[in-house]
């Protein structure tokens, strides 16, 4: 669809970028021109991360370690990126996210997916967007929403509250920094089957419902992982130079045709819900051996 050389002389950062999504995009960006700089908690996640890009981009791809909740972990990051030479686009891609009940939550619980998902595409904004401002270089950002950011959704309200806080951040920054040549826009995409997605959301037979389910997907099919691409090199190249403060969905429509949320998860009852706080708290017991950070 593109031309192999469209994001030639790009430098992006895909936060989250050792799995899932992010490392689908990219796998995208590097094979269209664009050296890309990938990060996250786990070392050897993202050194196989590093090595598949490469190797199916035929491009240019690096890894580092950081924690997007953590300010200064992301100040270390860019400083090191920043090295080598500035970075052209940041991708605000990690994220967190469990399927719970909202009156079981935690403070701490809330706090994990509150400070990854708006925290962190803050703070990553800001130390891109600072770097760019005393350069007088332009600059673009794009954040990797879902489409509760419309909707809402039940059954995980700190993910769709800090989506929605992100979508606000889109807009904002689109006028603020519009006038110094960095466009800020966001995706909000319906469902992309992925491991790490899929184990804290859909973790038990029971909890299959709308949000994960393609059969009331208008285009009755998951998103495809070139399709994401497309719209991300789309959104990252320059002749995408009037677009910005959007958030745009992929989704085949999803969000048009409820439910694309969680709400059918009323049904499960308090023994479901042991189960599957159980089946996710053990796949994230499973990542958490292998973090470096
Ligand atoms: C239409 C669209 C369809 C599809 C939409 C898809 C949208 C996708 C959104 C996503 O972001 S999917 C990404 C999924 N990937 C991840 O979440 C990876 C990162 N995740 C993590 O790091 C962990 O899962 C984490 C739990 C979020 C954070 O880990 P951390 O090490 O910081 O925390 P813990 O100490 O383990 O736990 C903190 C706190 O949270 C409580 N908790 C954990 N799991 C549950 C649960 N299932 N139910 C209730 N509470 C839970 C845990 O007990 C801790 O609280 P305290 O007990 O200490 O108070
Ligand atoms: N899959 C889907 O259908 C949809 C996904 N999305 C969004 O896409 C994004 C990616 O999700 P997906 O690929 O499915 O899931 P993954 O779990 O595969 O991706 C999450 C990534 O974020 C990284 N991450 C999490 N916390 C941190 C942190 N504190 N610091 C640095 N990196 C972190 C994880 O790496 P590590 O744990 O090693 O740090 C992991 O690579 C998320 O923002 C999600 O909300 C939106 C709509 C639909």
């Amino acid at each position: 669809m593109f031309d192999a050389a469209v994001l030639q002389g790009k430098r992006i950062l895909v936060t989250g970028g050792g799995t899932g999504l992010g490392k689908e995009m990219a796998v995208g960006f590097a094979a269209h021109g664009a050296h890309v700089y990938i990060c996250g908690r786990r070392k050897e996640v993202l050194d196989l991360a590093v090595a598949e890009i490469r190797e199916r981009s035929r491009g240019q791809a690096d890894a580092l370690i950081a924690n997007v909740r953590d300010p200064d972990s992301i100040e270390a990051m860019m400083s090191a990126i920043w090295a080598d030479g500035p970075l052209t686009g940041l991708v605000n891609n990690a994220g967190a996210n469990f399927l719970a009940p909202t009156e079981s939550l935690s403070p701490r619980g809330y706090e994990a997916i509150r400070s990854t998902v708006m925290d962190g595409s803050f703070y990553a904004s800001v130390a891109c967007g600072k770097r760019w401002i005393a350069a007088g270089l332009p600059g673009v950002i794009i954040s990797n929403l879902v489409t509760w950011v419309w909707t809402g959704s039940a059954y995980v309200v700190p993910a769709a509250m800090a989506k929605a806080a992100v979508h606000a951040m889109t807009m904002s920054l689109a006028v603020e920094w519009g006038p110094k040549g960095i466009r800020v826009n966001a995706i909000a995409p319906g469902p992309f089957p992925t491991e790490g997605a899929w184990d804290k959301l859909n973790p038990l037979a029971e909890t299959g419902v709308g949000a994960t389910q393609a059969d009331e997907v208008p285009l009755r099919r998951f998103g495809k992982m070139d399709e994401l691409r497309n719209l991300l090199i789309f959104l990252m190249s320059d002749g995408c130079s009037y677009i910005t403060g959007d958030t745009i969905s992929i989704d085949g429509g999803h969000h048009l045709a409820a439910p694309s949320t969680f709400a059918g998860l009323a049904k499960l009852s308090p023994a479901d819900w042991q189960r599957a706080r159980e089946a996710i708290q053990a796949s994230v017991r499973k990542e958490k051996e292998t973090r470096s950070i």
